[in-house]
């Protein structure tokens, strides 16, 4: 190939990496021409300037990642390289899916760029090819799925947050990836190292969420000193109990010391919490202290719903088939047909029910096509009764759901003796709290709606330790 009539557009805001590129790609016998902003590197690529763009994500006037898509806009066969310092899996994704050619990590091996636009100016400005190396690469390396403008914008909200080290609140229907999200953001950040500690707080019964958190004493130190120097998942959080949510609060503000016995020093835990419920309104049901509501939500992830992002839908269930096959089930393809009939579905349990679905349908049937007439059975069987993995659509899910956790949970299979009165306590406290809120502590109404006598719920009040919300609202 000859090199001297191919010109190399540079564009990093760090003259020291400027200077290093222009010295290696001249001694290679190409043009170049260097900027250390957007603005100029737009300018040269509209006026038909370059052969090839090398170019860093963050620079003084503009992210690239907003510049590429009018780049490619307007030289839709013009190949970019980016460059990041950023070294995540969501730089990768951004560069992809604004039709990167090719994506390089700072700090750079020399090599490594001048073998890569070696290939991108070789290769014939095939942008679909291009499109298809950079999916396959995005593939592999990405626990998220999907392309869709809504996926779009919780992968740049995660970019952001994934060098900001904040508390970060997630917020999403069951089964949008609440947990995948904020894995996510432990791997990708500087607290990778540390460990990533789960707690489920609506499959930890209420009186002992206080002790699993915080420790019973005598060597247990509980799962906050356990995360120290990592991040701490608080899954359900809408499910805390108060007493709870009052003592986060005071950990987290450091009224309450806490120490690590280990270290003898605070420990240093980056919280990320997650909920499918709408906090607000237990906020206004007296159910959430605002105060730990406002200390979460500094930095909100919204995960998009199945439904309204159906375009991720072929992805998602072309990777679960090939997942499915991995662990072992029978290979399947899925047709238009199929796919089409799943884009119309409304997804209430949302990727976990498509995720089931898919493995349904694997495991179920022996054609090896998959197609609508399968797709719809399957939905139509399952749609009156969801299955309790399917996500809490009746009470009666949720509560078999928590139930089989709680079993799981014990070391030996069998729960502590006394279980038939706490699980009915669990089920009456909140009961009866709901019902004296929605009355405003009115007892008098709370026993008729209850469909109980007054002094009974007098006594179920006391015996329960219901916490009365009169005042809060
Ligand atoms: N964008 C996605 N790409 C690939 N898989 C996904 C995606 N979102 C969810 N999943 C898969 O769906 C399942 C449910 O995800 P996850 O447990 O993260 O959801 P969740 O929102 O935390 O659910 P819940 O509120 O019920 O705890 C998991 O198996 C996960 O791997």
């Amino acid at each position: 190939m000859n090199a001297a009539n191919k010109k190399i557009l540079i564009a990093d805001d760090d003259s020291s990496v400027r200077l290093v590129l222009s010295q290696a790609f001249t001694r290679l016998g190409y043009q170049v021409r260097a900027t250390g902003n957007a603005t100029t590197l737009l300018k040269w690529v509209s006026d038909g300037e370059g052969d090839l763009v090398v170019t860093d994500v963050m620079m003084p006037d503009e992210n690239v990642f907003d510049v590429l898509p009018r780049i490619r806009k307007e030289r839709p066969k013009l190949p970019i390289i980016v460059m990041s310092a950023q070294n995540t899996l969501l730089t990768a994704v951004n560069a992809a899916d604004a039709g990167a050619f090719e994506y390089v990590s700072k700090p750079f091996d020399l090599d490594d760029v001048t073998a890569a636009a070696r290939r991108a100016l070789s290769r014939p400005a095939d942008a679909e090819a291009s499109k298809a190396q950079a999916r396959a690469m995005r593939d592999e390396r990405l626990p998220l799925i999907g392309r869709s403008a809504p996926m779009q914008e919780v992968y740049r909200t995660i970019a952001r947050l994934v060098g900001a080290d904040l508390t970060v609140l997630i917020l999403g229907e069951s089964g949008t990836g609440k947990e995948l999200v904020a894995r996510a953001l432990h791997d990708l950040g500087r607290r990778r190292d540390g460990k990533f500690v789960v707690i489920n707080l609506a499959a930890v019964p209420r009186e002992r969420v206080e002790a699993e958190l915080f420790g019973r004493g005598e060597g247990d130190n509980g799962r906050l000193v356990e995360a120290d120097g990592g991040t701490l998942f608080l899954d359900e959080i809408g499910d805390m109990p108060l007493d709870a949510q009052t003592r986060l609060l005071r950990v987290i503000d450091g009224t309450e010391p806490v120490i690590n016995p280990k270290t003898g020093r605070r420990p240093n835990v980056r919280i990320i919490a997650a909920t499918n419920r709408d906090l607000r309104g237990l906020i206004q049901q007296g159910l959430f202290r605002e105060d730990l509501f406002f200390r979460l939500n500094v930095a909100p992830v919204r995960l998009p719903p199945l439904r309204d992002r159906a375009e991720d839908i072929p992805d998602l269930a072309r990777t679960f088939l090939l997942r499915a096959n991995r662990e072992g089930l029978p290979a399947k393809t899925i047709d238009q047909s199929a796919l089409d009939r799943m884009k119309s579905h409304s997804w209430p349990g949302n990727v976990r029910e498509l995720e089931n679905l898919i493995r349904r349908m694997c495991a179920l049937y022996a054609e090896e096509l998959i197609t609508a007439r399968i797709v719809d059975r399957e939905l139509q069987d399952h749609a009156p009764a969801p299955r309790a993995d399917e996500g809490p659509v009746t009470l009666a899910a949720l509560v078999e759901r928590h139930l089989a956790s709680h079993f799981a949970e014990q070391p030996d299979g069998v729960p502590a003796a006394g279980l038939y009165d706490r699980v009915l306590q669990e089920v009456e406290r909140p009961l009866i709290q709901l019902t004296l809120s929605a009355t405003r502590g009115n007892q008098v109404r709370a026993a008729e709606i209850l469909g109980l006598n007054r002094n009974t719920l007098r006594k179920k009040i006391q015996d329960l330790g219901v916490e009365m919300s009169r005042g809060r609202r």
